[in-house]
Protein backbone atom coordinates (compact mmCIF):
# COMPACT_ATOMS: atom_id res chain seq x y z
CA UNK A 1 0.00 0.00 0.00
CA UNK A 2 1.53 3.59 -0.99
CA UNK A 3 2.21 5.84 1.91
CA UNK A 4 -0.15 9.10 2.22
CA UNK A 5 4.20 10.86 3.35
CA UNK A 6 5.18 9.34 -0.17
CA UNK A 7 2.76 12.23 -1.75
CA UNK A 8 4.37 15.86 -1.45
CA UNK A 9 0.69 17.57 -1.93
CA UNK A 10 -2.60 16.30 -1.82
CA UNK A 11 -4.93 18.51 -4.14
CA UNK A 12 -8.25 16.16 -3.82
CA UNK A 13 -8.98 13.67 -1.98
CA UNK A 14 -8.26 10.09 -4.27
CA UNK A 15 -11.88 8.05 -4.80
CA UNK A 16 -10.15 5.31 -2.12
CA UNK A 17 -10.28 7.30 0.78
CA UNK A 18 -13.64 8.84 0.39
CA UNK A 19 -15.77 7.44 3.41
CA UNK A 20 -19.28 6.09 2.72
CA UNK A 21 -21.11 8.32 4.42
CA UNK A 22 -22.63 6.99 7.65
CA UNK A 23 -18.82 6.37 8.66
CA UNK A 24 -17.52 10.46 7.83
CA UNK A 25 -17.14 12.93 10.53
CA UNK A 26 -20.22 14.77 11.10
CA UNK A 27 -19.60 17.22 13.82
CA UNK A 28 -16.45 19.52 12.00
CA UNK A 29 -14.84 23.02 12.69
CA UNK A 30 -15.89 22.03 16.75
CA UNK A 31 -14.33 24.11 19.23
CA UNK A 32 -11.49 22.17 21.35
CA UNK A 33 -13.21 21.13 24.59
CA UNK A 34 -11.74 20.71 27.89
CA UNK A 35 -13.83 19.04 29.56
CA UNK A 36 -13.09 15.44 27.52
CA UNK A 37 -10.13 14.89 28.44
CA UNK A 38 -7.30 15.81 31.75
CA UNK A 39 -4.11 17.12 30.32
CA UNK A 40 -1.13 15.44 31.94
CA UNK A 41 0.98 18.39 32.89
CA UNK A 42 4.47 18.49 34.94
CA UNK A 43 4.75 14.95 34.17
CA UNK A 44 8.41 14.58 34.38
CA UNK A 45 9.33 13.98 31.03
CA UNK A 46 11.83 16.99 29.58
CA UNK A 47 10.46 18.50 26.83
CA UNK A 48 13.41 18.21 24.99
CA UNK A 49 13.14 14.87 25.02
CA UNK A 50 9.49 14.92 23.95
CA UNK A 51 10.65 17.19 21.08
CA UNK A 52 13.55 15.41 20.28
CA UNK A 53 11.74 12.36 18.98
CA UNK A 54 8.97 14.16 17.51
CA UNK A 55 11.38 15.47 15.48
CA UNK A 56 12.95 12.45 14.54
CA UNK A 57 9.76 10.92 13.83
CA UNK A 58 8.89 13.84 11.93
CA UNK A 59 11.82 13.00 9.77
CA UNK A 60 11.34 9.93 9.20
CA UNK A 61 7.71 10.49 7.12
CA UNK A 62 9.86 13.13 5.60
CA UNK A 63 12.53 11.34 3.78
CA UNK A 64 11.89 10.14 0.29
CA UNK A 65 10.06 6.91 -0.72
CA UNK A 66 13.16 4.92 -1.17
CA UNK A 67 14.42 5.21 2.23
CA UNK A 68 11.03 4.26 3.95
CA UNK A 69 10.69 1.36 1.44
CA UNK A 70 12.72 -1.18 3.61
CA UNK A 71 10.62 -0.88 6.41
CA UNK A 72 7.30 -0.92 4.71
CA UNK A 73 5.55 -3.95 6.01
CA UNK A 74 1.86 -5.32 7.47
CA UNK A 75 3.59 -8.17 9.38
CA UNK A 76 3.00 -7.96 13.08
CA UNK A 77 6.05 -9.53 14.14
CA UNK A 78 8.38 -6.92 13.33
CA UNK A 79 9.43 -4.44 16.26
CA UNK A 80 9.64 -1.33 13.53
CA UNK A 81 7.56 -1.21 10.33
CA UNK A 82 5.90 1.92 8.22
CA UNK A 83 2.06 1.38 6.63
CA UNK A 84 -0.85 3.69 5.91
CA UNK A 85 -5.04 3.46 7.11
CA UNK A 86 -5.43 1.17 9.85
CA UNK A 87 -6.15 -3.01 9.66
CA UNK A 88 -9.04 -2.19 11.61
CA UNK A 89 -11.76 -1.27 8.99
CA UNK A 90 -14.18 -4.37 9.23
CA UNK A 91 -14.81 -3.05 5.13
CA UNK A 92 -11.27 -2.47 4.55
CA UNK A 93 -11.84 1.37 3.72
CA UNK A 94 -9.19 3.58 4.23
CA UNK A 95 -7.81 6.12 6.86
CA UNK A 96 -5.96 9.58 6.09
CA UNK A 97 -3.17 8.65 8.07
CA UNK A 98 0.57 6.70 7.86
CA UNK A 99 1.76 5.08 10.74
CA UNK A 100 4.69 3.49 12.34
CA UNK A 101 4.35 0.55 14.85
CA UNK A 102 7.20 -0.02 17.15
CA UNK A 103 7.94 -2.21 20.15
CA UNK A 104 9.74 0.53 21.97
CA UNK A 105 10.33 -1.32 25.63
CA UNK A 106 12.13 -2.73 27.09
CA UNK A 107 14.89 -1.07 24.68
CA UNK A 108 16.67 -4.38 23.85
CA UNK A 109 19.57 -5.09 20.92
CA UNK A 110 16.96 -7.19 19.37
CA UNK A 111 14.85 -4.49 19.39
CA UNK A 112 17.38 -1.33 18.73
CA UNK A 113 18.85 -2.93 15.22
CA UNK A 114 15.42 -2.79 13.64
CA UNK A 115 14.41 0.74 14.34
CA UNK A 116 15.76 2.62 11.37
CA UNK A 117 19.07 4.12 11.29
CA UNK A 118 17.73 7.34 9.45
CA UNK A 119 17.19 10.18 10.61
CA UNK A 120 20.48 10.46 12.64
CA UNK A 121 19.18 11.09 16.04
CA UNK A 122 15.85 8.44 15.30
CA UNK A 123 17.64 5.47 17.75
CA UNK A 124 18.73 7.53 20.64
CA UNK A 125 15.70 9.82 21.15
CA UNK A 126 13.48 7.05 20.52
CA UNK A 127 15.28 5.10 23.86
CA UNK A 128 14.95 8.36 25.92
CA UNK A 129 11.62 9.01 25.14
CA UNK A 130 10.32 5.53 25.71
CA UNK A 131 12.21 5.08 28.53
CA UNK A 132 10.71 8.40 30.04
CA UNK A 133 7.50 7.79 29.19
CA UNK A 134 7.63 3.83 30.73
CA UNK A 135 8.74 5.47 34.18
CA UNK A 136 5.26 8.04 34.17
CA UNK A 137 3.05 5.41 32.75
CA UNK A 138 4.45 3.37 35.90
CA UNK A 139 3.95 6.28 38.52
CA UNK A 140 0.14 6.85 36.93
CA UNK A 141 -0.52 3.71 36.93
CA UNK A 142 0.43 3.36 40.52
CA UNK A 143 -1.39 6.77 41.00
CA UNK A 144 -4.63 5.50 40.17
CA UNK A 145 -4.10 1.81 41.81
CA UNK A 146 -3.59 4.17 45.21
CA UNK A 147 -6.51 5.89 44.13
CA UNK A 148 -8.92 2.83 43.48
CA UNK A 149 -7.54 1.72 46.85
CA UNK A 150 -5.32 -0.75 45.43
CA UNK A 151 -2.08 -2.04 46.60
CA UNK A 152 0.25 0.66 44.93
CA UNK A 153 2.10 -1.74 42.92
CA UNK A 154 -1.27 -4.07 41.79
CA UNK A 155 -1.06 -2.97 38.36
CA UNK A 156 2.78 -2.87 37.91
CA UNK A 157 3.44 -7.01 37.55
CA UNK A 158 1.90 -8.71 34.29
CA UNK A 159 -0.78 -6.80 33.83
CA UNK A 160 1.86 -3.66 32.52
CA UNK A 161 4.75 -5.83 31.79
CA UNK A 162 4.04 -6.88 28.40
CA UNK A 163 6.36 -5.60 25.34
CA UNK A 164 5.42 -2.00 25.18
CA UNK A 165 4.39 -0.61 21.74
CA UNK A 166 4.07 3.02 20.17
CA UNK A 167 2.12 4.01 17.36
CA UNK A 168 3.42 7.13 15.55
CA UNK A 169 0.35 8.35 13.57
CA UNK A 170 1.47 10.60 10.55
CA UNK A 171 -2.01 12.82 9.20
CA UNK A 172 -0.99 14.72 6.06
CA UNK A 173 -3.37 17.89 5.75
CA UNK A 174 -6.19 16.65 4.07
CA UNK A 175 -7.87 18.84 0.70
CA UNK A 176 -11.59 17.48 2.27
CA UNK A 177 -11.36 16.40 6.36
CA UNK A 178 -15.38 16.40 5.75
CA UNK A 179 -15.03 12.91 3.42
CA UNK A 180 -12.56 10.85 5.51
CA UNK A 181 -10.92 10.33 9.06
CA UNK A 182 -7.57 9.88 10.50
CA UNK A 183 -8.09 7.19 12.69
CA UNK A 184 -11.76 4.74 12.91
CA UNK A 185 -13.52 5.58 16.23
CA UNK A 186 -12.15 2.53 18.95
CA UNK A 187 -11.14 2.36 22.56
CA UNK A 188 -7.58 1.40 22.86
CA UNK A 189 -6.94 -2.58 23.18
CA UNK A 190 -4.61 -2.67 25.94
CA UNK A 191 -3.86 -1.09 29.65
CA UNK A 192 -3.42 2.18 28.91
CA UNK A 193 -2.36 5.01 26.70
CA UNK A 194 0.46 8.17 26.88
CA UNK A 195 -0.36 10.25 24.12
CA UNK A 196 1.92 13.42 22.69
CA UNK A 197 -0.54 15.27 20.45
CA UNK A 198 1.74 18.27 19.59
CA UNK A 199 -0.05 21.55 18.86
CA UNK A 200 -2.65 19.90 16.15
CA UNK A 201 -5.49 19.33 17.66
CA UNK A 202 -7.21 16.45 15.88
CA UNK A 203 -7.90 14.11 18.57
CA UNK A 204 -11.88 13.51 19.30
CA UNK A 205 -13.53 11.77 22.05
CA UNK A 206 -17.08 10.51 22.68
CA UNK A 207 -18.81 12.52 25.33
CA UNK A 208 -22.42 11.80 26.19
CA UNK A 209 -23.18 11.04 22.01
CA UNK A 210 -20.85 13.80 20.88
CA UNK A 211 -17.49 14.13 19.20
CA UNK A 212 -15.34 16.37 21.44
CA UNK A 213 -11.84 17.58 20.21
CA UNK A 214 -9.64 17.50 22.88
CA UNK A 215 -7.78 20.50 23.01
CA UNK A 216 -4.20 20.71 22.41
CA UNK A 217 -2.17 21.82 25.60
CA UNK A 218 1.99 22.77 25.20
CA UNK A 219 3.38 19.86 26.12
CA UNK A 220 1.35 17.76 28.16
CA UNK A 221 0.02 14.14 27.42
CA UNK A 222 -2.71 12.92 27.04
CA UNK A 223 -3.90 9.99 29.29
CA UNK A 224 -6.30 7.25 27.70
CA UNK A 225 -7.76 4.45 29.63
CA UNK A 226 -7.67 1.06 26.98
CA UNK A 227 -10.46 -1.50 27.46
CA UNK A 228 -8.03 -3.76 30.12
CA UNK A 229 -8.36 -0.91 32.78
CA UNK A 230 -12.04 -0.71 32.11
CA UNK A 231 -12.06 -4.51 33.00
CA UNK A 232 -10.23 -4.94 35.96
CA UNK A 233 -11.85 -1.80 37.62
CA UNK A 234 -15.08 -3.56 36.92
CA UNK A 235 -16.60 -0.81 34.58
CA UNK A 236 -15.43 1.81 37.16
CA UNK A 237 -12.79 3.47 35.10
CA UNK A 238 -14.42 3.02 31.97
CA UNK A 239 -12.28 3.37 28.25
CA UNK A 240 -12.77 6.12 26.13
CA UNK A 241 -14.14 5.44 22.61
CA UNK A 242 -11.93 8.32 20.28
CA UNK A 243 -10.95 8.64 16.65
CA UNK A 244 -8.99 11.13 15.13
CA UNK A 245 -10.03 13.94 12.10
CA UNK A 246 -8.01 15.45 9.70
CA UNK A 247 -7.05 18.75 8.72
CA UNK A 248 -6.65 21.09 5.62
CA UNK A 249 -3.77 23.21 7.02
CA UNK A 250 -1.06 20.89 9.41
CA UNK A 251 0.63 17.76 8.97
CA UNK A 252 -0.92 16.68 12.81
CA UNK A 253 1.69 13.87 14.52
CA UNK A 254 0.53 11.67 17.46
CA UNK A 255 3.21 9.49 19.51
CA UNK A 256 1.28 6.92 21.13
CA UNK A 257 2.54 4.81 23.47
CA UNK A 258 0.65 1.60 24.82
CA UNK A 259 1.17 -0.35 27.86
CA UNK A 260 0.30 -3.53 27.37
CA UNK A 261 -0.22 -6.39 29.83
CA UNK A 262 1.78 -9.78 28.89
CA UNK A 263 0.19 -12.23 26.33
CA UNK A 264 -0.61 -14.48 28.68
CA UNK A 265 -1.93 -12.78 31.70
CA UNK A 266 -5.19 -13.82 33.45
CA UNK A 267 -7.36 -10.80 33.09
CA UNK A 268 -10.83 -10.20 34.99
CA UNK A 269 -12.48 -7.86 37.56
CA UNK A 270 -10.38 -7.21 40.07
CA UNK A 271 -12.04 -9.24 43.43
CA UNK A 272 -11.53 -6.02 45.58
CA UNK A 273 -13.55 -4.39 42.82
CA UNK A 274 -16.02 -6.73 42.98
CA UNK A 275 -19.11 -7.13 45.51
CA UNK A 276 -21.41 -9.82 44.91
CA UNK A 277 -24.52 -8.15 46.16
CA UNK A 278 -23.77 -4.46 45.43
CA UNK A 279 -21.52 -4.65 42.17
CA UNK A 280 -21.55 -8.33 40.95
CA UNK A 281 -18.48 -9.07 37.91
CA UNK A 282 -19.12 -7.78 34.44
CA UNK A 283 -16.50 -9.19 32.90
CA UNK A 284 -15.48 -12.83 32.47
CA UNK A 285 -11.82 -13.80 33.06
CA UNK A 286 -9.23 -14.56 30.04
CA UNK A 287 -6.24 -14.71 29.01
CA UNK A 288 -4.93 -11.45 27.11
CA UNK A 289 -4.22 -12.90 24.30
CA UNK A 290 -7.96 -13.99 23.55
CA UNK A 291 -8.56 -10.20 23.87
CA UNK A 292 -6.00 -9.25 21.24
CA UNK A 293 -7.91 -12.20 18.75
CA UNK A 294 -11.23 -10.79 19.54
CA UNK A 295 -10.85 -7.03 19.36
CA UNK A 296 -9.67 -7.40 15.74
CA UNK A 297 -12.46 -10.59 14.98
CA UNK A 298 -14.55 -7.39 16.17
CA UNK A 299 -12.94 -4.48 13.84
CA UNK A 300 -12.09 -2.42 17.06
CA UNK A 301 -15.39 -1.58 17.52
CA UNK A 302 -16.21 -0.73 21.55
CA UNK A 303 -19.21 -2.55 22.06
CA UNK A 304 -18.94 -5.33 19.91
CA UNK A 305 -15.44 -6.39 21.76
CA UNK A 306 -16.86 -5.79 25.23
CA UNK A 307 -20.34 -7.93 24.10
CA UNK A 308 -17.76 -10.84 24.13
CA UNK A 309 -16.04 -10.63 27.44
CA UNK A 310 -19.28 -9.26 29.22
CA UNK A 311 -21.32 -11.79 31.52
CA UNK A 312 -24.59 -11.34 30.43
CA UNK A 313 -27.30 -12.09 33.00
O1 LIG B 1 -3.88 10.58 16.73
C1 LIG B 1 -4.48 10.52 17.78
O2 LIG B 1 -4.55 11.49 18.56
C2 LIG B 1 -5.16 9.23 18.20
C3 LIG B 1 -4.32 8.01 18.01
C4 LIG B 1 -4.90 6.77 18.59
O3 LIG B 1 -6.00 6.77 19.08
C5 LIG B 1 -4.15 5.50 18.59
O4 LIG B 1 -3.05 5.44 18.01
O5 LIG B 1 -4.65 4.53 19.19
FE1 LIG C 1 -6.39 4.99 20.27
Amino acid sequence: MELLSDCPVHASVPDKYVLPPEKRPSLLNDEPSSDVAIPVVNHGVAEDVVQGFREAAAGFFAMPAEDKLPYRSDDLSKHFRVSSSTPYDRNGDRYWLDYLKINCHPVTDEHVREWPDKPGSFRSSLAEYSTAVHELAQTLLRLIAEGLSLDGGFFAGDLSGGSTQMNVNYYPPCPDPSLTLGLLPHCDRHLLTVLSQGDVAGLQARHGGRWLLVRPVPGAFVVNLGHQMEIITNGLLASVEHRAVTNTDAVRLSVVTLIMPKMECRIGPAPEMVNEATGPAKFKEFEFSEFIKAYSAAAASREDVLHYFRIHR
